[in-house]
């Protein structure tokens, strides 16, 4: 008999073929008995199943011998699904009870891989801090599929390094403050066209929103509205597959996201085409500023695969988590009116309020608002666009007293971290007064990291792998709630909506709000002011 030792268990297959070996004898035995006794069709296929199972068991409980330490508690699901189905009807249900389960580390089988869902600051820094020796960034097969191989958060190694120092570039603070003028004007007119309108539904709107000033600002895109909405919904259509089993059946699943993937890359295309006509000026988008950058550099030029690769990356990750974002802004300002009249207040201490004498805003301008940046602040913690993060082990490490094998997935938690930290006090709550009163929590940073202890706020991740585009989006957000607070009011129509989590968080109403423009002489009459100190 062949002896089972960690190194034969490098895929299913191999694994299916080394427990064979073990049960295959008795297994065939005991079937032709049966079969000879015309009890086959009854119990032949009983048997089967149980020996699939058997199989399923080894293969997804193989430890490193080398490793003392067990694997983390959890279950395996079902075989070859393992706990997929369960994990795409729930959604980030399914975590949160296995977390409640078993605690900060646990073990699962969710689209095709042996996983370990991790949260918890210390054994997230660990995992953050150990990209290249002991992770490697790894999304789901069918992420992979969707977004390219060409995509920054796909690739590896030196490419890795050389294209994220490329695109870096589009997003220091000197390229983010060239956005602002452009941002500012797209969000003030759909905020204008909002109180027009009266009534709005947050989440398509924020969406939409995003997706305009993404194509604009990141790409140099001069999208109109049809296409604009036809995007929006082949979009659709490929987030829904993004965390998927990667088998494209035809007509279902991935092969959806796959056709609607093709499309969006034609109009990807056919935009990059125009903006390379000679005649046409390099924009002021950050795409123009990765382009020279790399061209500066010397280096090979992207590829044309990886140049659309990249462009659908910035639009997808440009739109989707900011528009969860600014969706949540909507909601958690609505539903807390002093955060509302804080907000006010210290726009209207840095002679922000009235926007009539602040045409354009300029960084020095949105520099100096602490309220605004705690809002920004508690809105990714309680509701953090990104919940986790993908990695693959790239050997066996201890993890909080268990054994993380070699070729294993990780999720690192973002959404359990920030929940659960007990540096958070009623950490349920909406408050952005937390990030200004709780000295510790003050200098806490959305992006940089001093020590472990920090690694309990991660909504950009951290490290190597962690977002290009930070300062981008908090750029963006100030402005929103600035031109929000300052030009409108708004309420929640249905009260405090549900929320869905795939594939980023939004209410699942659609968040419909009322809204109205608020005049200066109004505010003034409906809370007294303060003269400016
Ligand atoms: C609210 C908005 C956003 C949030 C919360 C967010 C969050 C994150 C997180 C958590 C990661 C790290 C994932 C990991 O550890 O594997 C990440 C990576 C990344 N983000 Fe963002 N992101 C946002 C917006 C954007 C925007 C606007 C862009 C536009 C370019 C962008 C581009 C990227 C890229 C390219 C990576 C991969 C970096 C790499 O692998 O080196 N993100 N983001």
């Amino acid at each position: 008999m062949e002896v089972c030792t960690f190194d034969d268990f490098p895929s299913l297959m191999n694994a299916i073929k080394c427990a064979s070996s073990v049960s295959q004898a008795v297994v065939g035995g005991i079937a032709s008995i049966l079969v000879a006794t015309h009890l086959g069709p009854l119990i032949v296929p009983s048997l089967l199943l149980m020996t699939t199972f058997k199989l399923w068991s080894v293969y997804t409980n193989v430890k490193d011998p080398g490793n003392r330490l067990p694997l983390p508690p959890g279950t395996m699901g079902f075989p070859l699904v393992g706990e997929t189905l369960e994990f795409l009807r729930k959604g980030s249900e399914f975590f949160r009870e296995r977390t409640k389960s078993y605690g900060c580390i646990y073990k699962t089988h969710i689209l095709g891989q042996r996983t370990i869902r991790v949260s918890g600051a210390a054994n997230v820094a660990k995992i953050l801090k150990g990209e290249g020796e002991l992770v490697a960034s790894q999304w789901p097969p069918s992420a992979k599929f969707i977004l390219g191989s060409g995509a920054l958060a796909h690739s590896k190694g030196e490419k890795h390094a050389w294209r994220r120092m490329m695109i870096a570039k589009a997003f220091t603070p000197d390229a983010v403050a060239t956005y602002i003028p452009a941002i500012q004007e797209t969000i003030r007119d759909y905020i204008g066209q909002w109180c027009r309108s009266g009534h709005i539904h947050g989440y398509p709107e924020a969406r939409s929103l995003t997706f305009t000033v993404a194509a604009r600002m990141l790409l140099g895109f001069n999208v109109h509205d049809k296409q604009k909405h036809q995007m929006l919904i082949l979009f659709e259509d490929m987030l829904a597959t993004l965390f998927s089993m990667p088998v494209p059946i035809p007509g279902i699943g991935l092969y959806k996201g796959l056709k609607a993937r093709r499309r969006i890359m034609q109009e990807i295309g056919q935009c990059i085409q125009k903006r390379q006509k000679p005649s046409e000026a390099p924009g002021d988008d950050a795409l123009s500023k990765i382009l020279h950058a790399i061209a500066e550099d010397g280096h090979d030029a992207l590829s044309t695969v990886e140049m659309q690769d990249s462009a659908l990356e910035m639009l997808f990750a440009g739109h989707l988590p900011t528009s969860s974002a600014a969706c949540s802004v909507l909601g958690l300002i609505a539903s807390n009116p002093t955060v509302y009249d804080k907000a006010s207040m210290e726009l209207f201490r840095q002679g922000l309020l009235d926007p009539n004498l602040n045409e354009e805003l300029t960084p020095s301008d949105i520099k100096n608002l602490p309220y605004i940046d705690a809002i920004i602040k508690e809105v990714l913690r309680v509701a953090p666009p990104v919940g986790a993060g993908y990695r693959k082990a790239l050997k066996t490490f201890d993890l909080d007293g268990h054994q993380v094998p070699k070729g294993w997935t990780i999720i690192y938690s973002i959404r359990e971290t920030q929940h659960t930290s007990s540096s958070y006090s009623e950490a349920e709550k909406f408050n952005p007064d937390r990030w200004i009163e709780d000295t510790q929590l003050a200098h806490k940073s959305a992006a940089s990291k001093v020590d472990d202890s920090e690694y309990d706020f991660v909504p950009f991740g951290s490290g190597q792998r962690s977002c290009v585009a930070h300062r981008y989006v908090e750029t963006f957000l100030k402005i929103f709630i600035i031109e929000l607070v300052r030009n409108s009011n708004w309420k929640l129509e249905n009260g405090l909506p549900q929320v869905a989590y795939m594939p980023v968080p939004h209410p699942v109403d659609n968040l419909p709000l009322s809204f109205r423009k608020v005049e200066m002489e109004q505010r003034r009459r409906a809370f007294t002011l303060p003269a400016k100190p």
